[in-house]
């Protein structure tokens, strides 16, 4: 996956090679054959400590997320309830939290469950991290202690975690309140579990995740502290969990603007780079709103669109636009078409294999199907019902009437749309909230009511194309039992999410797990114009 140029993640296990002053050969030679040997220091980040200002410019749009992080990891010292980060992928929660633990220079493991891909994997380098063990041709590349059941990890891990929960406290009384950069601040060590939905694909045995979200009742440690990253919502894990509280942090997708200023960051002619993004970024965010995809494609763009420059500082006038442009613009389609097809490792986006489904149990893209299989798999209806559940859960309920009229006709949309705009504003604060918690719950009757709007809008646009399957869900007695079906399966594949019944209404409620990438491509599929329906910040 390209990265975009964050601010340097390096453990200070991976710089044991670099040198300090040598004076002779002698010493030299010693110094580089010399095994490094790791400290509790390298449970921090080594060099320079980053101040909260640069934490914060690293990450434009971030900063509500790395404020509730740090009052939920709290002072130092304070134990925590277990952090429960998600969000799409390529939102930033990977970098955010450790470019935080980087500012606090606390010390913390961090696993990813997409390179530890057994349980086994993923107990041994949770443990080999704790005990400061490198594996390397001396030990045969083996790990510290051999562990893939969950009660040995458990037993392994506290016993571990005691020890170097002891040595920090040492550690921190000799030092005092006078720690020089790179040392651990504070006697508490947090753990970082990334990229937990995936453990639903490599554990065949489902008891891992129970596990996990189990860990914090079973270790009973109060100097741990437990972060678990995910791209998937909390309640994806809904009948895993149940068990001691997981404080959920959401990482909304970027907007238009917040990739803007994500892209423009380190950017050297950032009034060159701005026009060029006036160019690409509408387009481009129509496919996709990753940071990592956008930008690895606008690298190669920028460097197109300035081929024809000869001075890179220059400040470009409005004719300078118009050249740079003109000269450009036949790539620009191009490059769309392969992030178009570049399939995202979004885990909302699975597919609904043909056999799989039959059984009623569900299999994650392997990555090099295209969406054309989805189109295959998923019935019109069944994709009108997806972007109404999408469209229920991201676009405020209040907003419903105004996007659409009694009869999803699409004449009178835009008139209501700007009327609508103006109370948004006023409704900015609470509806920045709603977003901030993440995609929302519905009940039935809104998900219908949406769903027929939009299906007699795309009714009235494309009338032929979809009439068999549109009337016929439309039409027919059987409207509700088709719909209701469809629902099912959806919920059965984890596209929707059912909840619990509110206590207030007594009703159940529904939640649109899949990211807006995924949504847009189910809706170009359908030509329908999604965009025109998503409310936005
Ligand atoms: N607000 C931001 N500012 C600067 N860079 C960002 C921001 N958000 C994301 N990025 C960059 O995008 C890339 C992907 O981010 P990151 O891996 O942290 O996302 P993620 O949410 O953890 O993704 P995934 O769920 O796929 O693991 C990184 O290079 C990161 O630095």
């Amino acid at each position: 996956m390209g990265k975009v140029e964050s601010p340097e993640i390096t453990r200070r296990a991976t710089r044991s090679s670099s040198s300090t002053a040598v004076t002779s050969n002698e010493v030299e030679t010693a110094k580089i054959t010399e095994p490094y040997k790791p400290t509790l220091n390298d449970f921090v980040f080594g060099g320079e400590r980053l101040s909260f200002d640069d934490l914060l410019s690293s990450f434009p749009s971030r900063g509500n997320q790395i404020r509730e992080l740090l009052r939920l990891l709290g002072p130092v010292n304070s134990p925590m309830l277990p952090l429960f980060i998600y969000g799409g992928p390529s939102t930033g929660k990977t970098s955010t939290i450790l470019q935080i633990f980087r500012y606090l220079s606390r010390p913390f493991v961090y696993a990813s469950c997409l390179t530890c891909y057994s349980p086994r994997i993923l107990f041994e380098s949770v443990l080999n991290q704790l005990l400061l063990h490198k594996k390397n041709a001396a030990n045969r590349y083996s790990s510290a202690k051999h562990c893939d059941k969950p009660a040995d990890f458990v037993n392994f891990l506290r016993e571990d975690l005691v020890g170097v929960i002891e040595n920090l406290k040492r550690s921190s009384k000799k030092l005092g309140s006078n720690k020089p950069a790179g040392r651990p601040n504070g006697n508490m060590l947090y753990l970082i579990f990334d990229n937990l939905e995936l453990i639903r694909e490599w554990d065949k045995s489902s008891s891992i995740l129970p596990f996990m979200f189990n860990l914090y009742d079973f270790l009973k440690l109060q100097e741990v502290g437990l972060i678990f990253i995910s791209n998937t919502s909390p309640d994806t894990y809904y009948s895993n969990m149940g068990y001691t509280e997981h404080v959920p942090v959401y990482f909304p997708e970027y907007t238009e603007e917040d990739l803007r200023q994500i892209l423009t960051r380190n950017q050297e002619n950032r009034k060159l780079y701005s026009s060029f993004l006036d160019v690409v970024l509408r387009p481009f965010c129509r496919t996709t709103r990753r940071v990592d995809e956008l930008s690895t494609a606008f690298s190669a763009l920028f460097r197109k669109y300035c081929e024809s420059l000869s001075d890179l500082a220059s400040v470009p006038n409005e004719e300078m636009k118009r050249r740079l442009f003109s000269h450009f613009q036949p790539h620009i389609a191009p490059s769309l078409n392969e992030v178009f097809w570049v399939p995202s490792k979004s885990s909302t986006e699975v597919e609904i294999n043909k056999d799989t489904r039959r059984k009623g149990s569900v299999r994650k893209s392997q990555g090099c199907e295209h969406f054309a299989q989805i189109d295959f798999h998923l019935s019109t209806s069944a994709k009108y019902l997806l972007i109404s559940a999408f469209l229920a859960s991201r676009n405020p309920a209040t907003l419903d009437a105004s996007l659409f009229d009694s009869t999803g006709g699409s004449d009178s949309r835009k008139r209501k749309r700007k009327a609508s705009e103006k109370s948004m504003e006023q409704k900015e604060a609470a509806e920045q909230e709603l977003l901030m918690k993440g995609p929302g719950t519905f009940p039935l009757e809104r998900l219908l009511a949406i769903f027929q709007c939009i299906i007699s809008v795309a009714d009235s646009f494309d009338e032929e194309e979809h009439e068999n399957d549109v009337l016929r869900v439309e039409g027919d007695g059987g409207l509700m039992s088709d719909v209701l079906l469809q629902l099912s399966s959806l919920c059965n594949a984890n596209f929707i999410i059912k909840g619990k019944s509110c206590p207030l209404e007594g009703s159940t409620r529904y939640r649109s797990t899949i990211s807006e990438d995924l949504a847009l491509k189910v809706a170009r599929s359908l030509k329908f114009p999604l965009p025109n329906y998503l409310y936005r910040r």
